[in-house]
């Protein structure tokens, strides 16, 4: 037996959910560049977990749906006021207030699909609720209410500030939610198509996503860039820091991707976006120090940017609070969770690979008084 370090390579599911070939990014076989620039997120939603796109009044009743379920236990909210220590991280508060949202589920061990498609509404929709209510709570405020006549990308922006956005942080917000939907087999993915195979329940494969999502080398990198940003802070010290960086071997954070190798096509969205988003809030200075990063980076080491690298000027521009970036990606991303989790369940075997041993061979046993 020979084993794949990281797996890379290795062909491990068959999905129609999304896919990755020679560099093209596609939802159910939609170009992530038409869904980008066409696409509502509910739209999105709809067309991972029905594998074709809503007709009108379909996607009237998705949103109504989203909106009915937005409302939050209580006892998790105010959980999330019950913390001993002050730097809990948002990622992990949301890892264990959606398994909490388990215990307020009485279809949560339910395990047929016509429940299964229910949890996943109820699951999406509440995630905005507590990752916004959860920005708030911290800061001393109360959670708002959501707004039903408001989009997905809008409330989400609406309960996090109390302000309705404006036309072009709404649409940044949602090309943002639409690019993070989905992505194929990435670790988090995985995770939640590992956990449920075991017939696990929906809120067990989501917690198990949050999880994995959280690191730095996968959902985690895009706070990972603004701490980068941050301490760079000016166009003129990016060549001096990044070089340096370069020289000592450190991992540019949103550079390099396990799949793409020419670059990964969500990330130009992005970038049009920060230009657009620190131009209107006079702070060009971050998407200029980005596309400095990223010539330096591309040039030299030949490591195009990924998704996390622009997305996290255009979340700084929308004035949000830079540990919040990650659980960001998950609100969105919980919808390619569902969506797999969904279509594991339809076609379930249990994953199990194999390690190839590299430890010692045979020994004997020793008793602890003559070891
Ligand atoms: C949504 C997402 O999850 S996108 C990814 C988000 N993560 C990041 O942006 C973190 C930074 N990037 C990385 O760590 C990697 O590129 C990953 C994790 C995304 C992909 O990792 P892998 O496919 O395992 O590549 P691996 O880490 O083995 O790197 C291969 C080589 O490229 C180098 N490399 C890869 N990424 C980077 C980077 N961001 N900066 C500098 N060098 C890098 C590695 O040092 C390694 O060099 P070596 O062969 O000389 O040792
Ligand atoms: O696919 C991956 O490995 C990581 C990624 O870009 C994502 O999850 O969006």
């Amino acid at each position: 037996m020979t084993s794949s370090k990281g797996l890379e390579g290795v062909v491990a599911t068959q999905s129609a959910i999304s896919s990755i070939i020679d560099d093209t990014l596609t939802y159910v076989g939609y170009n992530i560049d038409d869904l980008a620039n066409n696409a509502s997120f509910e739209e999105v939603i709809y067309l991972l977990w029905h594998q074709r796109l809503p007709k009108a009044n379909e996607l009237a009743e998705l949103k109504q749906q989203l909106a009915e379920n937005m409302a939050v236990p209580q006892a998790v909210l105010d959980h999330f006021k019950t913390y001993e220590i002050k730097n809990v991280h948002p990622m992990a508060a949301l890892r264990t207030a959606v398994s909490m949202l388990g215990l307020f589920d009485d279809e949560a061990e339910e395990m047929n699909p016509e429940a299964n498609y229910r949890k996943a509404i109820r699951i999406q929709a509440k995630i905005a609720t507590l990752v916004t209510a959860f920005g708030r709570v911290r800061a001393g405020q109360e959670p708002v209410e959501p707004k039903k006549d408001l989009s997905f990308a809008a409330n989400f922006l609406y309960m996090l500030s109390g302000e309705v956005p404006a036309d072009i942080e709404e649409e940044a917000f949602n090309k943002a939610l639409v690019l993070h939907a989905d992505h194929e087999l990435n670790a988090s993915t995985f995770t939640a198509r590992v956990a449920v195979a075991t017939l696990s329940d929906v809120y067990s494969g989501v917690t198990a996503a949050i999880g994995a999502l959280k690191g730095p080398l996968h959902g985690g990198a895009n706070e990972q860039v603004m701490k980068m940003l941050t301490e760079i802070d000016s166009v003129e010290n990016v060549e001096k820091v990044i070089t340096e960086k370069l020289d000592n071997k450190e991992k540019i954070m949103g550079f390099g991707h396990r799949v793409y190798r020419k670059g990964d096509p969500r990330a130009k969205h992005l970038r049009d976006m920060s230009q657009k988003l620190t131009k209107i809030r006079g702070e060009e200075k971050w998407y200029e120090m980005s596309i400095k990063i990223d010539e330096i980076v591309t040039g030299q080491k030949d490591l195009p940017p990924n998704v996390d690298f622009y997305s996290a000027s255009v979340y700084h521009s929308l004035n949000i609070e830079h540990d919040l970036f990650t659980p960001i990606f998950a609100v969105s991303r919980t919808s390619g969770w569902l969506a797999h989790i969904l279509e594991q369940y339809s076609n379930n075997r249990l994953i199990r690979p194999r390690a190839e041993y590299i430890g010692p061979g045979m020994q004997t046993y020793v008793p602890v008084e003559k070891r």
